[in-house]
């Protein structure tokens, strides 16, 4: 197999592996299945009140960012608990800190929403 095929053919893979991952995380975690639901329901939200490109973007942005970084809490709270099952005062600093992420990101698509809708509503 040539290099370039081999390069292509290993970045295929890894996609392959990202998807199981974003497919795991679905299927498995609570508060993406929440995320989910929010999602679809923003979206309907968008074609109901016929946003502009921009607002789709923005919304679009908003909706990835909070799914990917719950994702990356996700998986910070399953390598805590993989090194370390036991309770300790670092493990949970560490979640706090992994779930304050998730709580920026939640915060700032919030702001972003009303941005975009309070306009719609009033
Ligand atoms: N092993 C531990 N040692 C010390 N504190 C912990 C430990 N596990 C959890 N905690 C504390 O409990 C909080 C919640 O932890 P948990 O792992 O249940 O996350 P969670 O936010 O409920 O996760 P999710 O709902 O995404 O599964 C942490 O933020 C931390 O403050």
């Amino acid at each position: 197999m040539s290099k370039a095929l081999k390069f292509v053919v290993g970045r295929l893979r890894g996609c392959g592996y990202a998807f199981k991952g974003a497919l795991l995380l679905i299927k498995t975690e609570p508060s993406i299945q929440v995320q989910v639901g929010i999602a679809i329901a923003m979206t309907i939200l968008g074609f109901y009140f016929n946003i502009t490109s921009i607002e789709w973007i923005l919304q679009i942005f908003a909706i990835g960012l909070v799914m990917s970084v719950e994702g990356i809490n996700t998986a910070i709270e399953a390598i805590a608990d993989f090194v370390h099952p036991d309770f300790h005062n670092k493990i949970g600093v560490i979640k706090d800190i992994a779930a304050g992420a998730v709580f920026i990101a939640a915060i700032t698509a919030i702001i972003i929403g009303f941005l975009i809708y309070i306009p719609y509503l009033v």
